[in-house]
């Protein structure tokens, strides 16, 4: 029977990662998706600018929407201190399925938690059911049309201190347009664009950063 592009890119780097080495994981779904099918990871252009901000905000607690097959959640997994926390939330449970299988390679199931739903239902959920008090960093990168109402959520049920940093993929490729009027023209946000490129192409996209002024 056909195999999905995600079970592709799990074979990926079961073959050519070693277990346990983060840095060979996001090498070889990078090598993958360059050579062989496009996939929809953050990749390694717009990758190293997700790494300065993770290293820069140094965060404790981190959630990921969109967790696909887990290449930009090994990434940020692999730069985070000892005791740090990573919430990462999938929709679709053969994604999930895949993407626990590369988390588990990469040797990071402990700094990782996947959980499977819908942003609407789950992020009223964190402080209760996840013992999360607030995010110091959150990587939007799921339904762009999510972006907005899903910041606002974080919002309302007190996710967000002042100080913490969203950082959205897809600001320009495929576009994120509610969401970057709001950050950029709202007074309790300060907001700063990377440019960069859609993951393997020459194509424009970048990565916004918010920081939430409390
Ligand atoms: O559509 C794109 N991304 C959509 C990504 C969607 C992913 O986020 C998950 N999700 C949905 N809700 C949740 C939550 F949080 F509720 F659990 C998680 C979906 O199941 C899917 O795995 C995309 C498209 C392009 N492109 O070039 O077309 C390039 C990119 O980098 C992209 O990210
Ligand atoms: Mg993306």
């Amino acid at each position: 029977t056909q195999s999905t592009r995600p079970q592709r890119i799990l074979g990926a780097v079961q073959q050519n990662a070693t277990r346990g080495d983060p840095r060979s994981v996001v090498r070889a779904i990078d090598q993958y998706c360059r050579n062989q099918e496009w996939a929809m990871n953050v990749g390694d252009e717009k990758g190293c600018i997700l790494d300065s901000v993770v290293s820069e905000v140094n965060p404790a607690t981190v959630l990921e929407l969109g967790t696909y097959c887990g290449y930009s959640t090994v990434r940020i997994a692999s730069l985070l201190p000892p005791h740090a926390k990573l919430i990462t939330l999938e929709f679709n449970p053969e994604f999930a399925v895949i993407a626990r299988q590369v988390i588990a390679w990469a040797g990071l199931e402990d700094k990782i938690q996947l959980v499977e739903g819908a942003s609407g239902d789950l992020i009223p959920k964190m402080k209760e059911q996840f013992g999360v008090e607030t995010f110091d960093l959150v990587f939007l990168d799921h339904w762009k049309d999510r972006y907005l109402p899903d910041t606002k959520l974080m919002e309302e049920c007190g996710l967000l201190r002042k100080g913490s940093v969203l950082l959205a993929d897809n600001v320009i490729c495929p576009g994120t347009p509610e969401y970057l009027e709001f950050v950029r023209s709202s007074p309790r946000y300060e907001s700063q664009y990377f440019k960069s490129h859609l993951e393997y192409t020459k194509v424009e996209d970048g990565l916004e950063k918010s920081v939430f002024l409390g």
